[in-house]
């Protein structure tokens, strides 16, 4: 439901993988009904792990029709053990069929320029996603985040100034306190345009910051994160979810 949190958390990493499993398949087949294609943004980190673990398994879903872009990714060569995109590919692409020219990598020859691989990247996305004068940002069926134990998502980090970008769709940042510095990230327009944002966390390392995402109002990159029409979900881990004390615990349940 829009405007809404849902949480969802689940015993261990194993039911955390079939319950995302079990969401996304679900969107994919709905998101392909309504218009031919499943358009999926993936972030780095233990995403591509807890999302494929069960996924990948999933004969049901038509891979065929995804089309994959990264939420952020690092200005590096995609054979680099640094590449949020082969990490994507060891844990799923390699165990799926989608099409080569779906998966939307940054392209490998501006690594070395983060703002032209930006502008590279906008210039993809404006290939997949037709935009109206109402809506002028590309509307993703599914945007999969991760959160750092800072709050920061994607490759938006607190107190950094593309924090406040309202235009540009995707962006670049040359001082990302994780390492590698050098990243391009989508902002927050795009983040909160799509139609389904579902973060992702499991361990006890999270349990403070999820404590604070979702126990207090705040203006964490985490916590700005607020769909205008689409829906926002957490799948937790209880390690994770231990912590989350106020009223959002109301919502917590079992998929
Ligand atoms: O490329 C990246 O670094 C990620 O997209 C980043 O935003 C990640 O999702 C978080 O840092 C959480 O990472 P973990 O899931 O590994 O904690």
């Amino acid at each position: 439901m829009p405007g809404t949190t849902q949480i969802y958390t689940f015993p261990d990493g194993t039911t955390l993988s079939e319950g995302l499993d079990k969401f996304v398949a679900k969107l994919s087949s709905e998101s392909i009904k309504r218009h031919g294609k499943f358009t999926v943004a993936l972030s780095g980190g233990s995403l591509p792990k807890q999302l494929s673990a069960s996924l990948k398994h999933n004969t049901s879903v038509d891979f065929s029709k995804w089309i994959v872009y990264f939420a952020d990714e690092r200005c590096v060569p995609l054979d680099h053990e640094d590449s949020n995109y082969l990490l994507a590919k060891t844990q799923l692409f390699d165990f799926v069929n989608i099409p080569e020219e779906n998966i939307h990598t940054i392209n490998p020859s501006l690594v070395h320029d983060p703002e032209e691989a930006a502008e590279d990247y906008i210039s993809q996305l404006a290939g997949t996603f037709a935009t109206k004068d109402s809506v002028r940002f590309p509307v993703f069926d599914l945007i999969l985040l991760g959160v750092g134990p800072d709050g920061h998502t994607c490759s938006l980090f607190p107190g950094h100034k593309l924090l406040q970008e309202t235009v540009d769709w995707c962006a670049s940042i040359l001082d990302s306190p994780k390492p590698p510095p050098r990243r391009i990230t989508f902002t927050f327009p795009v983040l909160n345009h799509a139609h389904h944002v579902v973060f992702v966390a499991a361990g006890e390392g999270k349990q403070d910051m999820l404590h604070r995402i979702l126990d207090s109002p705040g203006d964490l990159p985490a916590q700005m994160v607020k769909p205008t029409t689409g829906t926002l979900s957490w799948f937790l881990d209880d390690a994770a979810a231990v912590k989350i004390t106020s009223t959002t615990l109301k919502g917590l349940e079992r998929l």
